[in-house]
C-alpha cells in the first residue's frame, strides 16, 4: 500500500503542498492575458496534469509554479512558503533532455549538485546517481557521452538529473512528447513508479488526453487564451495504473469528459 492509500483509508486528507490562488499573467503591458485567475491545490503525493490548446498558457503556468517567472497577480505557495525563485525542492523536466555533450551521463546527472553545492558534493553524490541510473535501466551507461544515448535513454538520464536533488515536487513540460509511442508509454509508467516510491507530487503539461488520464489524480482542463481552468477532473482509477486500464469503460468515460470540455472551449 502506498502512503497516499494509507492516509485515504485512515480518513486523513493529504496536506496541500502546492497552493495556487488567483494566478494571472499578462504580457506586452497587459495586451496579452496568458493566464487568468488560476486556482488549485496539489496535495503531497498527488499527480496533476494540465491540458489545453496550443498557446493557452500551460508553459507559462509551469514557469510560474517553478519560480522562473513571477505572476502578474495572485500567489503560489509550496510547502507553506511563497515561490519567489527557483528552489531545491522543485525538480523540472522538459521536452528535450538538453544534456551537455562534453559531460558524461553521470556528470550531467550530478550537474545540479555541482552548481549548487560544488564539485566535492557532486563527487559524494555519485553512488546515489549510480542507484538512480539502475532504477531507470541505465546501469553501465555512467561514463558514456550523450551522443551515444537514444532519445529515450537521454530522457531517462534526465529523470535521474531531476531526482538527484531529492525534490518534493516534479514539474514536467511534455517530457516524453518527442519519443515514439511505445517508449513514451514505458516512460510514463516509469515516472509513475518513481512518484509512487517517493510520494512525490507531480504536475505535467501535456497535449495527450490518454496520457493525462492514465497518469493523473486530477486533470485541469484549460480554456483557449486567456488560459483559465475550465474544470478540474478527478480520475478515480486505482494505482498503480497500467496500460490495460486504457481499455476500461471508466477510462473511456474520463477521456470523453475531457474531450468534450476541450471541444467546447479549448481546441487541441
Ligand atoms: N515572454 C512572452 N512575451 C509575450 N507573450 C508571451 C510570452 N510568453 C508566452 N507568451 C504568450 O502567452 C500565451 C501562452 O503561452 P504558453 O507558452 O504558456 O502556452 P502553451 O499553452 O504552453 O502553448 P504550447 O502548447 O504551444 O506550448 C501565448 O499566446 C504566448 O504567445
Amino acid at each position: 500500500m502506498i502512503a497516499q492509500d494509507i492516509m485515504k483509508s485512515a480518513g486523513v486528507a493529504p496536506r496541500p503542498i502546492y497552493e495556487l490562488s488567483g494566478v494571472s499573467r499578462y504580457f506586452k503591458g497587459g495586451e496579452i492575458t496568458a493566464l487568468d485567475g488560476v486556482d488549485f491545490e496539489i496535495a503531497q503525493g498527488e499527480f496533476h496534469s494540465v491540458i489545453g490548446s496550443s498557446g493557452c498558457g500551460k508553459t507559462t503556468l509551469l514557469k510560474i509554479m517553478a519560480g522562473l517567472m513571477p505572476p502578474s497577480e495572485g500567489r503560489v505557495m509550496l510547502g507553506g512558503k511563497p515561490v519567489l525563485g527557483p528552489r531545491d525542492d522543485i525538480g523540472m523536466m522538459f521536452q528535450q533532455a538538453t544534456m551537455f555533450p562534453w559531460r558524461t551521463t553521470i556528470e550531467n546527472i550530478l550537474l545540479p549538485i555541482e552548481i549548487r553545492r560544488g564539485r566535492k558534493a557532486a563527487m559524494a553524490a555519485r553512488p546515489r546517481a549510480e542507484d538512480l541510473l539502475k532504477v531507470v535501466g541505465l546501469a553501465g551507461f555512467e561514463d558514456v557521452y550523450p551522443s551515444s544515448l537514444s532519445g529515450g535513454m537521454a530522457q531517462r538520464a534526465a529523470i535521474c538529473r531531476m531526482l538527484i536533488s531529492d525534490p518534493d515536487v516534479l514539474l514536467l513540460d511534455e517530457p516524453f512528447s518527442a519519443l515514439d509511442e511505445i517508449t513514451r508509454d514505458f516512460m510514463n509508467l516509469e515516472l509513475q513508479k518513481v512518484c509512487m516510491e517517493r510520494n512525490a507530487s507531480a504536475f505535467l503539461v501535456t497535449h495527450s488526453i490518454s496520457e493525462a488520464v492514465i497518469l493523473s489524480d486530477t486533470v485541469h482542463v484549460m480554456s483557449a487564451r486567456p488560459g483559465r481552468v475550465v474544470k478540474s477532473v478527478k480520475i478515480d482509477l486505482p494505482r498503480p495504473r497500467t496500460l490495460e486500464m486504457t481499455t476500461l469503460p471508466e477510462f473511456g468515460a474520463y477521456a470523453t469528459t475531457i474531450r468534450n470540455l476541450l471541444d467546447k472551449g479549448a481546441f487541441l
